[in-house]
């Protein structure tokens, strides 16, 4: 995986004779330990902890921010972070590269004036035309502390996972595989949104190259045999919900797949799938040069609805496994991977994954029950989270296994972890958390297994969707809440009301912060029919991240303290938020237009 780096930009008074001498070590030390705070608290998607490299020198002037740059240009730098605890020439030390997304943290002393530089660089940020992030502690700090104090700690980390996250998704692909499922307009790809706000590649691989590639047999035939040994091992069966059904001949006689063989059929699908997103250097050894190089993936999406389910066993098992922590090999990296290939959902499911290096859940949101709707099926209240009313999130068939919840926090509370950190035991716990149900064949003529679970914990959540609106463009929306566990009986009954074959994940939004006034008016404002929600409430990472692509939000529920954005925003009115970031986004345009 590529590795976007941060780079740490010791900004200095350039006044010889004193002043500089005087200053050059506190000015490195912020550097290394912002540096420091950075690779020892942030990781790529791989697990990887994140690279940080300071400028060779402090920076006092033109010359010595040329010096930078130059460094910077060969180290992949995608954000660059300036650090200061004194006065220094606004317009001579900036960083002006367009295409490095920018922070300045200015040190809060009062013997030296960092907080001084810092405002006179913003200004000359906004006055340029590149929006850049503000860092400057709450509280005055002694002159000679190198210490970083937490509301600074919190902006530098903010700050450079989202533009981490900028730099991950850079000249990756979105592989669609099929086209547009069911009329979905989120299915329709927009290739100026991924390669204007994302700088993204779309790639187009039609559904029969899966075909092919079980007929051919190209995939790696050792790995295949695992696979479908540990799919034998952990998978078991759920409820048929066709058992006993008379169905008409239009859907017995489409079932091409015999029975006994969906399973070994499913299994080649899921290692084909994974091979065509990221190559396999196996395929190589078997012949297969073109096929083993893959096409370069961040994320992608399986049309699967209706031609190919039609005749053929659904992608349930593949959905769920590629956007899961774990697979047949153990723990590993989740591929934000769409069901009905709603690539906006698929690019939501990446921003929650960039933002948490979690496994993140694709749902259709499907009902909102009222406490009185649940109280008249069901004879019972609801309580806790739940009391406001909760909204039903299940797709049709996957979901990522860690969604159950079925891993546990050092506390043994139920939870969703960073795929690193993921034990034997966690993942034990999921795969028997899941039951794999036949396909309901009045959907899915040709078969497949859908996973089936619930959310068996009461987690902080973030809903997240993004949408694409003719006359504005790009825009996001981000509902923090939690997961509920509801009584017995009531998940039953509203459950079994749906297609108990599917994953149910219950949840409450926050209510009565930003736009979320009521549990109905989230789920009535909702852009379409998918969400993708990850563990934690990091509504504020997702919302600094938007704004670094430019895409303004629509739909929030973060409070105002915790939102981060580019100083040069405040330039565009401050009396309402989401008009200043709808003003700004429209301004600055696209990250690569
Ligand atoms: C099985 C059905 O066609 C589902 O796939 C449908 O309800 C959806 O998921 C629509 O998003
Ligand atoms: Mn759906």
């Amino acid at each position: 995986m590529n590795h976007p780096r941060i780079g740490i930009r010791p900004t200095i008074d350039g006044r010889w004779g004193g002043v500089r001498e005087a200053l050059e070590e506190q000015t490195m030390n912020m550097a290394k330990s912002a540096a420091k705070l950075i690779s020892e608290n942030l990781r790529y998607p791989d697990g990887e902890p994140v690279e940080v490299v300071i400028s060779p020198t402090t920076i006092g002037g033109g010359g010595e921010a040329a010096i930078c740059e130059e460094y910077f240009a060969k180290e992949n730098v995608v954000g660059t972070l300036t650090v200061t605890p004194c006065w220094c020439y606004g317009t001579e030390t900036m960083d002006l590269n367009p295409n490095t997304i920018k922070a300045v943290w200015g040190f809060n002393g009062t013997e030296r004036p960092g907080a001084v530089y810092l405002a006179a660089v913003m200004a000359a940020y906004a006055q340029r035309g590149l929006p850049a992030f503000s860092i400057y502690g709450t509280e005055v700090q002694d002159k000679d502390s190198s210490g970083i104090t937490k509301d600074v700690e919190k902006k530098i980390l903010d700050f450079a996972r989202a533009a981490v996250g900028v730099g991950i998704m850079k000249n990756k692909s979105y592989v669609n595989i099929g086209a547009v499922s069911m009329g979905i307009a989120g299915s329709v790809v927009n290739v100026d949104f991924l390669q204007k706000y994302l700088g993204m590649r779309t790639e187009w691989v039609d559904m029969t190259e899966v075909l092919r590639r079980i007929n051919l047999e190209i995939y790696d035939p050792e790995e295949y045999k695992k696979a479908l040994a540990w799919v034998k091992e952990n998978c078991k069966e759920g409820y048929d919900t066709n058992a006993g059904k008379k169905f008409p001949e239009v859907i017995t006689k489409s079932r091409f797949i015999p029975d006994d063989k969906q399973w070994e059929f499913c299994v080649k699908h899921a290692l084909i799938v994974r091979d065509i997103l990221y190559g396999n250097p196996k395929l190589n050894d078997l012949g297969w040069h073109e096929e083993a190089l893959g096409r370069n993936a961040i994320a992608g999406g399986f049309q699967g609805q209706r031609m190919w389910t039609d005749w053929l066993p659904n992608a349930d098992f593949t959905e769920a496994i590629m956007a899961s922590g774990f697979n047949w090999n153990g723990k590993k990296m989740p591929t934000p991977f769409a069901t009905e290939n709603d690539t906006l959902n698929g690019v939501a499911m990446m921003f929650g994954w960039l933002s948490t290096g979690k496994a993140p859940i694709f749902s259709d949101v499907r009902t909102y029950w009222s406490p009185e709707a649940v109280k008249r099926v069901s004879g019972k209240e609801l309580s806790g989270y739940a009391k406001n009313g909760i909204i039903h999130l299940i797709n049709s068939g996957a979901s990522c296994l860690d969604a159950s919840a079925a891993a546990k926090d050092e506390k043994g509370n139920g939870t969703m972890k960073e795929w690193w950190n993921l034990t034997e035991a966690d993942i034990q716990a999921c795969c028997e958390a899941t039951d794999w149900c036949r396909a309901n064949y009045e959907y899915f003529r040709g078969g497949g297994f859908s996973s089936h679970f619930r959310t068996a914990a009461e987690m902080p959540v973030t809903m997240i969707r993004v949408n694409i609106v003719e006359g504005v463009g790009p825009t996001l929306q981000v509902i923090e809440g939690h997961t509920c566990v509801l009584d017995e009986a009531v998940h039953k009954t509203l459950d079994e009301r749906t297609d108990r074959t599917w994953p149910t994940t219950w949840f409450a939004p926050k209510i009565g912060v930003g736009a979320a006034d009521s549990v109905y008016n989230v789920m009535a404002k909702w852009g379409a029919n998918h969400g993708a929600t990850v563990e934690g409430h990091v509504g504020d990472r997702l919302l600094t991240l938007a704004s670094m692509l430019r895409i303004p939000v629509a739909f929030h529920n973060v409070e105002e303290e915790r939102i981060f954005r580019p100083h040069s925003f405040n330039g565009f009115g401050t009396a309402d938020l989401e008009g200043q970031d709808y003003r700004a986004c429209a301004y600055y345009g696209p990250l690569y237009k």
